[in-house]
């Protein structure tokens, strides 16, 4: 075969791949049209026996084509996923449509390259408008900024497959005057990243967010004495390891490529699976629709007295309202008295939640709600194959 004719593959091969994206923008198009169906006539946003349906039916055209069933679930399990959650945040543009203007100006830790900022992408890619990035160096700075009107939305890391939760966060939410509007899961790939032509034997220092520290820990104790400096953010990292020689930074490989460093070593995080969860604040809350998934957020201090604990979670439990997270974080100032925070599989304004919300006051010293919002964790429907 010669040159001429992998070049004419390689053509129609690209073409076959432009048309490819035409067509999903055109079917993510056209699924914006269903939405204001279900707007009109209060239906719900996802429609699983519809999906498995679609599945099954394009699985098994697929198997006629040749095509495995793996590779076509695959494929359409990502289209679908964005379709609904493209479909999700149009509905919550609707409801809130002062809260989403054209523009929004977000803060989140670091700059170019860091996860916050990866996870703003992702986040605000389904949430069409202009994107004003404000890069922090501290969660006291984004919460700040919310606070005082500089941005409309701030993202702060709350939790880690890896490291777990992220108490900085959790401790912040006591008294930032800001309301949980979103999350979005951002999947982390740590890379030992340096100046090219470093080898890892010669090493010496190490820059990373204390986070990517906690996170790679079993891989950082093989490696033996390297000297560990702490950064204030990924980005700040990457400029460490850039000017010091014989050095390395922990970040995504992406985030490397920007900054002109090579990845020697990938995959370090103790999970193999290792994804950080970031919640997304604004000044004044959001409405969240019923016709989606959405979780409410809170904070409650129990009474000081023997089981006010297990009375307090008991009354979730009565009104049968599923509760996905609860962390407990010290008081700052009252040595061994304890907030709980809670995530419920819920929404706000149903009226179960309601009842548990006023039951709970016979249970705890004081309840805050952080927020109600679209929750982002979609469960793919499972289909034979
Ligand atoms: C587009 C729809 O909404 C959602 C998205 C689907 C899709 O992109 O094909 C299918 C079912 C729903 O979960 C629909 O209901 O048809």
């Amino acid at each position: 075969m010669t040159i001429d004719v992998l070049n004419a593959l390689r053509h129609d091969i690209n073409e076959i791949d432009s048309d490819l994206l035409v067509l999903l923008a055109k079917r993510r198009r056209i699924s914006h049209g269903v939405v204001e169906y279900k707007i009109a006539n209060n239906k719900p946003i996802r429609d699983e026996a519809r999906e498995l349906a679609l599945l099954e039916k394009l699985i098994g055209y697929g198997k006629s084509l040749g095509l495995d069933a793996y590779y076509v679930n695959n494929v359409f399990q990502t289209i679908l996923e964005d379709s609904v959650l493209h479909q999700q945040a149009m509905l919550q543009k609707n409801l809130n449509p002062d809260a989403l203007s054209e523009t929004h100006r977000v803060t989140y830790l670091g700059g170019q390259g860091s996860y916050s900022q990866l996870a703003c992408h992702k986040y605000f890619s389904r949430r069409p408008g202009k994107l004003v990035e404000i890069g922090c160096t501290s969660f006291d700075e984004i919460t700040g900024k919310v606070e005082n009107g500089q941005a409309d939305f701030g993202l702060l890391p709350i939790e880690n497959t890896s490291s777990g939760s992220i108490n900085e966060v959790f401790d912040l939410l006591q008294h930032a005057q800001v309301s949980i509007v979103g999350e979005v899961t951002h999947s982390v790939e740590h890379c030992l990243l340096a100046n090219p032509g470093t080898q890892l034997s010669q090493l010496t220092k190490l820059f990373a967010h204390p986070q990517p520290f906690a996170q790679c820990s079993r891989f950082l104790q093989g490696l033996g004495d390297l000297q560990h400096e702490t950064c204030d953010s990924t980005s700040s990292a990457l400029q460490s390891a850039l000017n010091t020689p014989n050095s390395a930074a922990i970040g995504s490989a992406q985030a490397g490529k920007n900054v002109g460093l090579e990845v020697i070593k990938s995959n370090l995080a103790n999970q193999s699976e290792n994804h950080s969860r970031f919640i997304v604040v604004a000044r004044k809350p959001l409405q969240a629709s019923k016709q989606i998934p959405t979780k409410t957020s809170l904070i409650m201090a129990t009474k000081q007295q023997a089981g006010s604990l297990a009375d307090a979670l008991m009354v979730f439990k009565q009104h049968q309202i599923n509760l996905v997270k609860l962390e407990s974080r010290p008081v700052p100032g009252n040595p061994w008295e304890e907030v709980f925070y809670v995530d419920l599989e819920a929404n706000l304004a149903d009226s179960q939640v309601q009842h548990a919300l006023e039951e709970l006051k016979e249970h705890t010293q004081y309840v805050r709600v952080l927020g109600c919002y679209q929750s982002e964790s979609l469960q793919a429907v499972s289909v034979n194959t």
